[in-house]
C-alpha cells in the first residue's frame, strides 16, 4: 500500500489510504500480543512502524510530485482551434521560438460590427471549426475576446472579437492602443436586416481607426447572404459600396480603400473571404504566387492552391481567377485527407501526427479531372486541379513539386532571418539586412524550380 501510495500520479486519496491501512495493520498487530511468539509479534509491529514512516513521508511530499506530473492551468494548451487540434508535436515553425513576433506583436484582426451581426460565428467556424448551426447558440460577446491565431508560419495573428456596442468615447476605449498594431479591420454587416444604423457605424469606426493607423486594410463582410436571392446579394453589395464611399468622400476620406465581400457562415464564401483578407497581411505574397505560376506552367496543372491545411485558408494561388466551385472541391479535398489520415494514420507509438511529409492524396472525378494534394509543410499544402492527361506525367509534376516545396522553405528561412536580425543592434541589422535581401529575388526562386 505504501508502495501504491508513492506514485507520484496517484490521486491524494490513495496515499491516504495507505496511511489509515498502516495504522489499522499497527493496532490488530498490538491486538494479536499474546497468540504468537513475541519475536513475530515485534518483528510484525517494527515493519509496520516502518510503513507507517514511509506513508507519512509519502503524504508530505506529494504535492510536488503532483505539480510536475500535471502543470497547473497556466500550463495548459487553450485557446485556439489549432493549437489543441495541431497535427504535430512542439512547433518547428513556432514564431517565438524562431525569432518571430510574440504574440502581442503579432498583426491583429479586429472585427466589429453591430449586435448580432455574426461576427462571432465567423470566428468560430473559421478558426475553431464549430458548425455552421451550433452558432444559434452563442451569447452575445461583452468584452473583447482575444484569439491567437498561428497554426502556420505565414498564418500569424491575433484575432480580436468586439462586442457589438462600442462607445469609442467610454474612457476605457483606447483607440490608439486598439489601432495601432492592427493590420486588418473586418467590419460585418448583416444583410438580412435593415443596414442604415450599420452603415453609421462603419463610417465611425473606419475614420477613428484611419486617423489613428492610416496603414489598417479595411474589409467590409456584407454577411448572412445565404437568405438572400442571387440578384438581391448584387443590388445590396451595389448599395452598401456606394453610400458608404459616398460618406467617405463626402468629409474628404476618400482615399481609403473599402473592399467588400459577400459571406455567409454556410457555405465556403466565408473562407474565400478570409483568405482574402489573410493574403493582404502576407508580405511573401507576390513570391508564393509566383512560385504557384511557375509551379503549374511547367506540369500541365489547371489551378493550384496553397492551403493552410487546419483553417483551410488559402494563403495564395496562381493568377487564374479563382471559381467558388474549384476552391469548394479543394477543402472538402482537405476533409477527406485528414478524416482519413486521422482513423487510419495514426502511428502505433501513439503519436497522432497524422499530417506529415508523406500525406499525398489524389482524387480522380468522374468528368476526366484530378484532384492531387501534396504536403508542403506541416501546416501547409498544396491542392492542384488537373486533366486526367497531364497527370500520366506525374514524375515531372512531383519532380516539380519537389522544387516549390524547397522554394517555401527557403521563404520561411528568409522570414525567419528576417525577424532575427530585427532583434539585432541597429548597425549591425543594416548591414545583415542587406545581404539578406538578396536572397529573396525572384530570380533566385525561379532558379530553384529551373
Ligand atoms: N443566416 C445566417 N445566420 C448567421 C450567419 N452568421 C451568424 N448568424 C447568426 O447570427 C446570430 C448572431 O451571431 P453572433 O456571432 O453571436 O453575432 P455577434 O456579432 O458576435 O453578436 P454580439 O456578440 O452580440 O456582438 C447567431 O444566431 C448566428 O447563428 C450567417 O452567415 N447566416
Amino acid at each position: 500500500v505504501s508502495v501504491i501510495g508513492r506514485v507520484s500520479v496517484c490521486h491524494w486519496s490513495c496515499r491516504c489510504l495507505s496511511l489509515v491501512v498502516s495504522v489499522s495493520v499497527i493496532v490488530s498487530v498490538i491486538g494479536r500480543v499474546g497468540v504468537c511468539h513475541w519475536s513475530c509479534q515485534c518483528l510484525s509491529l517494527v515493519m509496520s512502524c516502518l510503513s507507517l514512516v514511509v506513508s507519512v513521508s509519502v503524504i508530505g511530499h506529494s504535492y510536488d510530485g503532483e505539480e510536475e506530473a500535471f502543470p497547473g492551468p497556466q500550463g495548459i494548451n487553450v485557446g485556439s482551434f489549432p493549437k489543441d487540434f495541431r497535427y504535430g508535436g512542439p512547433d518547428e515553425y513556432d514564431s517565438e521560438a524562431a525569432g518571430g513576433p510574440s504574440a502581442d506583436n503579432k498583426p491583429r484582426i479586429l472585427l466589429m460590427g453591430r449586435q448580432r451581426s455574426g461576427k462571432s460565428s465567423i470566428q468560430k467556424v473559421v478558426f475553431h471549426k464549430m458548425s455552421p448551426n451550433e452558432t444559434l447558440f452563442l451569447e452575445s460577446t461583452t468584452k473583447i475576446i482575444k484569439d491567437d491565431v498561428s497554426n502556420s508560419s505565414f498564418v500569424q495573428f491575433q484575432i480580436w472579437d468586439f462586442p457589438g456596442q462600442i462607445d469609442f468615447f467610454h474612457p476605457t476605449f483606447d483607440s490608439e492602443m486598439i489601432f495601432r498594431g492592427c493590420g486588418a479591420l473586418i467590419f460585418v454587416i448583416d444583410a438580412q436586416d435593415d443596414y442604415t444604423s450599420a452603415l453609421q457605424s462603419l463610417h465611425e469606426t473606419v475614420t477613428r481607426a484611419y486617423k489613428v493607423n492610416p496603414g489598417i486594410k479595411f474589409e467590409v463582410f456584407i454577411h448572412k447572404v445565404d437568405g438572400l436571392s442571387d440578384d438581391y446579394k448584387i443590388e445590396t453589395q451595389r448599395d452598401i459600396h456606394q453610400r458608404a464611399n459616398d460618406e467617405l468622400a463626402d468629409i474628404g476620406f476618400d482615399s481609403i480603400n473599402l473592399n467588400f465581400y459577400l459571406t455567409s457562415i454556410y457555405d465556403h464564401s466565408i473562407f474565400e473571404a478570409f483568405s482574402k483578407v489573410v493574403q493582404r497581411l502576407i508580405p511573401q505574397l507576390p513570391t508564393l504566387e509566383n512560385l504557384l505560376n511557375i509551379f503549374i506552367s511547367n506540369s500541365g496543372i489547371e489551378k493550384a492552391f496553397l492551403f493552410d491545411v487546419v483553417s483551410k485558408i488559402y494563403i495564395a494561388t496562381d493568377c487564374s481567377p479563382v471559381d467558388m466551385q474549384s476552391y469548394e472541391l479543394c477543402c472538402d479535398m482537405i476533409d477527406v485527407v485528414i478524416d482519413i489520415s486521422c482513423i487510419y494514420g495514426a502511428k502505433e507509438d501513439g503519436d497522432n501526427e497524422t499530417f506529415d511529409c508523406q500525406s499525398s492524396s489524389i482524387i480522380r472525378l468522374n468528368n476526366a479531372t484530378i484532384l492531387y494534394l501534396r504536403e508542403v509543410n506541416r501546416y501547409l499544402a498544396v491542392v492542384c486541379i488537373l486533366r486526367e492527361d497531364s497527370f500520366e506525367r506525374q514524375g515531372l509534376i512531383d519532380y516539380n513539386f519537389h522544387c516549390f516545396r524547397k522554394a517555401i522553405q527557403e521563404v520561411f528561412e528568409v522570414q525567419h532571418k528576417m525577424a532575427a536580425l530585427s532583434k539585432l543592434p541597429p548597425d549591425l541589422n543594416d548591414t545583415a539586412t542587406i545581404q539578406s535581401n538578396g536572397l529573396v529575388g525572384q530570380g533566385h526562386t525561379s532558379d530553384v524550380l529551373s
